[in-house]
């Protein structure tokens, strides 16, 4: 389980990916209930939901369950595109 700092729908996959099987979101959901009550906190969760969405297809993966620590790249460690797999080529 992991909490503090995650934001918005791209911070989440990457958390699961990196083996959290749960993700918290605090102050987010308070900031929206401050706005506008229980509607603000169901309109948050469903940007956060869309978001997670967003970035599972440009993963192209349809369950979490297909995330893996393969999935995030830290920066500076991408492989070469010309098939040089440095590892350590900055971006
Ligand atoms: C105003 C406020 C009230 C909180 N109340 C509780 C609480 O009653 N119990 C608890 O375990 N954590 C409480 N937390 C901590 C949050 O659950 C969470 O751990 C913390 O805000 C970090 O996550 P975030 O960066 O997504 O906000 C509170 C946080 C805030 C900002």
């Amino acid at each position: 389980m992991v909490d503090s700092g995650f934001r918005r729908g791209s911070d989440v996959p990457k958390a699961l990916a990196l083996g959290a099987d749960f993700v918290f979101v605090g102050r987010p959901f308070n900031y929206a209930a401050t706005i506008a009550g229980a509607a603000g906190v169901a309109h948050a969760a469903k940007i956060l939901a869309a978001e997670i969405d967003t970035n599972m297809g440009l993963l192209g993966i349809n369950t979490l369950d297909e995330l893996g620590a393969w999935h995030p790249v830290v920066r500076g460690t991408l492989p070469s595109l010309h098939g040089q797999a440095s590892g350590r080529n900055t971006y």
